[in-house]
């Protein structure tokens, strides 16, 4: 992250509304790369338990309180699931000042329906990230709401920059984000998981096959994304005539990997697209 990304986050109070999965990895990457410090992040949650897990584990603020957690905050992520995204946003409206810039992460949830209900004129920036932020590896795509800046979009930006790579997007393709690096990192770990079963198969012992299964996906994208070389090309680098790659690639065309794979971004894309058009409805009621 450029200094003048980090300083677009200097001083913002974060608030985090729903303190799960997505949300830990956004607080931990944040505060990993140094871009916030913890008096500077706040939660809320329904659940005390896992507010006091948070705040020992990352020194921040906890409430169970979402109307002052939006009060407190500059920028609130709502990190609440899809499902009852209707319930928590107009409770907010006391909290929202007219400068707040509202970042959804929700699945599906689209512009419209968050917008129709909060207060009008809100800062809306629909995102996608996925949990690989944990690891500031994360992948995001952002989208501005009819009434975000060009800085509500920076500052979007610069928060998940923090965390990783980031796009910014027209909002018509947010469900293909979902399908594909939102909800990517549960495909690759099945593939992880899979390959290191094929090690432990041939021989390896399974501590041993998991991290050279792992090491191997992680080395691959490292290497496809700083040489920009197409894929293709990479992978006829390591594919000798008659050798072993080649002899592997040949059972996985045999098996569809590529077809399977294409359908699942498909399956994952048409899901969220459904959610999508559940919510809008609920949410125009
Ligand atoms: N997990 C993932 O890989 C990704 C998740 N997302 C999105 O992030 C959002 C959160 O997902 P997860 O963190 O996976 O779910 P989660 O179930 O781990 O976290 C949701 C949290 O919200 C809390 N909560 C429920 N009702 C609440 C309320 N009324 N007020 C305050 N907190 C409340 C729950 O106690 C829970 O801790 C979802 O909308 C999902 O679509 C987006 C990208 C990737
Ligand atoms: O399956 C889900 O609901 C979430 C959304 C993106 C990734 N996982």
């Amino acid at each position: 992250m450029t200094e003048r990304e980090e300083a677009r986050l200097q001083g913002r109070k974060i608030g985090f509304l729903g303190g799960g999965n997505m949300a830990e990895a956004l607080i931990r990457g944040l505060l990993h790369s140094d871009s916030v410090k913890p008096e500077q992040i706040e939660v809320s949650d329904l659940k005390a338990e896992r507010l006091a897990e948070l705040h020992t584990r990352y020194g921040i603020a906890t409430t169970t309180d979402n109307e002052a957690l939006s009060r407190w905050a500059d920028v609130l992520v709502i990190a609440v699931k899809p499902q009852i995204v209707d319930r928590i946003l107009a409770p907010l409206a006391a909290g929202l000042a007219p400068s707040d810039v509202v970042i959804s992460v929700a699945a599906g949830v689209p512009i419209e329906a968050l917008e129709a209900r909060l207060p009008a004129g809100t800062r809306l920036i629909r995102s996608m990230p996925n949990t690989a932020a944990i690891v500031l590896a994360g992948a995001t795509a952002i989208s501005a709401g009819t009434h975000a800046t060009t800085e509500d979009v920076e500052v979007a930006r610069a928060m998940f920059q923090a965390v990783g790579r980031v796009v910014v997007l027209d909002e018509s393709l947010l469900d293909a984000v979902t399908g594909l690096s939102g909800s990517g990192p549960a495909y690759i770990m099945l593939m992880i998981e899979a390959l290191a079963d094929g090690g432990v198969k041939v021989g390896l012992g399974r501590d041993a096959a998991l991290l050279l299964a792992a090491q191997t996906v992680y080395g691959a994208a490292k290497l496809q994304l700083e040489t920009g070389e197409h894929p293709g090309r990479l992978k006829d680098q390591v594919t000798s005539p008659g050798g072993t790659a080649i002899a592997g690639l040949h059972t996985l065309e045999s098996g569809g990997l590529r077809r399977t794979l294409i359908d699942a971004v498909e399956a994952a894309a048409n899901r969220s697209a459904e959610l999508g058009l559940q919510m809008s409805a609920k949410l125009r009621r």
